[in-house]
């Protein structure tokens, strides 16, 4: 592979249902003549989209052990690496990420992995926003304001649902989020390829001002800081803060050289994926590979540190200490460390937001199904960001391709079955899902006892 000309990679994302899958399949139908690699991730128990994305030509590599902004080292790079390693050339590189994820770690990659970046080049983030639901998320979705503000390209689509006016509105307030990117405004994702692809678009200057610390990797911990400890006791004391707990370890550390701050660091690194040993206020912090989880509940809380041997030792907090008024005390003197770093901590997802996936083989029945789903989804839609499933229908002998996206969905006939067995893949991703109720719904639309309601298929969209 020529170091000089690297492969360009685009990565596109955008939140739940908002059209990427729509847009991915157009790029891979055209006849660009272009080899292009496929890399997808997908959030859901259950997989369907490797379903969904058409058959062609192109390499397609799916990513199903967890959310690819999570994963980066381990996945990702794994895929990466393998494809540079390919004989015949690439001309380009997609990755569609998850409608949960966050962009940043993925794009950083590109920029903090030696292998990678002498092979791949980050061409572009393409976001893809669905016009007549972001709104929803924009509020209570760091996620879906962070695929937003990385973004080089915008495509504002699914204009085909949304008002002129309220549009305009949009786009207003998407440029207020992201005064650089190029906004243009779709329908099923049909965009010139040349709009999306080989755009030259990604600066990193700009994601350093959206995250300063976008090349700096992830820690379990947010702040370090070393102190000099005499032998004896000294004290930890924390104030109310955003958390009832923290995580802490002590380290001793032979000097402030960079060498020695870098094995502490990583000491603490595995210490924090340990098991933790609650201490309550009273209980004594030690010094050691010990990941230490400090409970409280009045304040200021005290915990006891005991030092045997006088000399340098790093406190690691997974909290600032700031957010806590922490601070170390000796002989009730308040004491500042000699050296402190605050890291990048971990990023977070938002937990509320889970998947419920069902796989039945049998045949559905196709009027209970669109009834259940009519009244599922005009009842619970808010909470159900999205759902999808691949389904076989009694009476036909096509799969049903299911796609809903809050109350709106869409129920299409696809590829016949062939020898394949008929078996009902469905997923639900949302808030406050029921899986008992999601799942008997479910089970209910099953053709069980040879009574068949009706033959009717959901076909063709609607609002339920
Ligand atoms: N009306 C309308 N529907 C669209 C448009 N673009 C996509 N859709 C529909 O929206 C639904 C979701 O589209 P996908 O392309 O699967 O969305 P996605 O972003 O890949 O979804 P996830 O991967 O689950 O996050 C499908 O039913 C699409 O047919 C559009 O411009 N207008």
């Amino acid at each position: 592979m020529n170091p000089k000309n690297p492969i360009p990679v685009t990565i596109l994302t955008g939140f739940l249902g908002a059209g990427k899958t729509t847009l991915l399949n157009r790029i891979l139908t055209e006849q660009h003549g272009k080899k292009i690699a496929v890399i997808e991730n997908e959030f859901g128990e259950v997989g369907v989209d490797n379903q969904l994305v058409i058959q062609s030509d192109e390499e397609l590599f799916e990513m199903n052990n967890g959310c690819i902004c999570c994963t980066v080292r381990g996945d990702l790079i794994r895929i990466l690496t393998r494809l540079a390693k390919r004989k015949e050339p690439l001309d380009a590189v997609l990755i569609e990420t998850t409608g949960l994820a966050d962009p940043g770690p993925v794009a950083q990659t590109f920029f903090t992995d030696p292998e990678i970046r002498e092979v791949f080049r980050l061409d572009a983030i393409v976001t893809v926003v669905d016009a007549k639901h972001i709104a929803l998320h924009l509020d209570d979705s760091d996620e879906a304001r962070e695929q937003v503000a990385f973004a080089d390209v915008i495509l504002l689509n699914k204009i085909d649902l949304v008002e002129p006016n309220e549009l305009n509105a949009l786009e207003a307030r998407l440029r207020k989020m992201n005064a650089a990117a190029k906004i243009h405004r779709t329908r099923n994702g049909e965009i010139a390829l040349d709009r999306v692809l080989g755009v030259g678009g990604f600066n990193l200057s700009r994601a350093t001002e959206i995250d300063p610390q976008f090349l700096e990797p992830e820690y379990p911990f947010e702040w370090a800081g070393v102190y000099e400890l005499p032998a004896g006791k000294a004290a930890l004391t924390i104030d109310e803060g955003p958390d009832p707990e923290m995580s802490v370890t002590l380290l001793p550390v032979a000097s402030l050289s960079e060498t020695d701050i870098t094995t502490a660091r990583e000491a603490a690194v595995r210490t924090f994926s340990d098991w933790e040993t609650v201490l309550r206020p009273g209980d004594a912090i030690l010094p050691g590979e010990t990941h230490q989880q400090l409970s409280f509940s009045a304040f200021p809380a005290v915990f006891p540190v005991l030092v045997k041997r006088a000399g340098l030792y790093a406190l690691f907090t997974q909290h600032h200490p700031d957010e806590f008024n922490a601070a170390l005390h000796i002989a009730g003197e308040g004491v500042a460390p000699k050296w402190e770093h605050t890291f990048k901590p971990d990023h977070e997802h938002d937990e509320e937001v889970t998947s419920v996936g069902v796989s039945l083989p049998g045949n559905l029945d196709g009027k209970r199904l669109n009834e259940w789903l009519d009244v599922l989804l005009r009842t619970k839609g808010n909470d159900i960001f999205r759902s999808k499933g691949v389904l076989a229908v009694h009476g036909s002998d096509q799969r049903l391709v299911f796609q809903g996206v809050h109350m709106l969905f869409d129920g299409r006939l696809d590829r016949p079955w062939g020898d394949e067995s008929r078996v009902n893949t469905f997923v639900f991703i949302g808030r406050n899902l029921n899986r008992d109720e999601l799942v008997e719904g479910f089970k209910r639309c099953l053709v069980t006892d040879g009574v068949i309601a009706g033959h009717a298929v959901p076909d063709g969209s609607r609002e339920a």
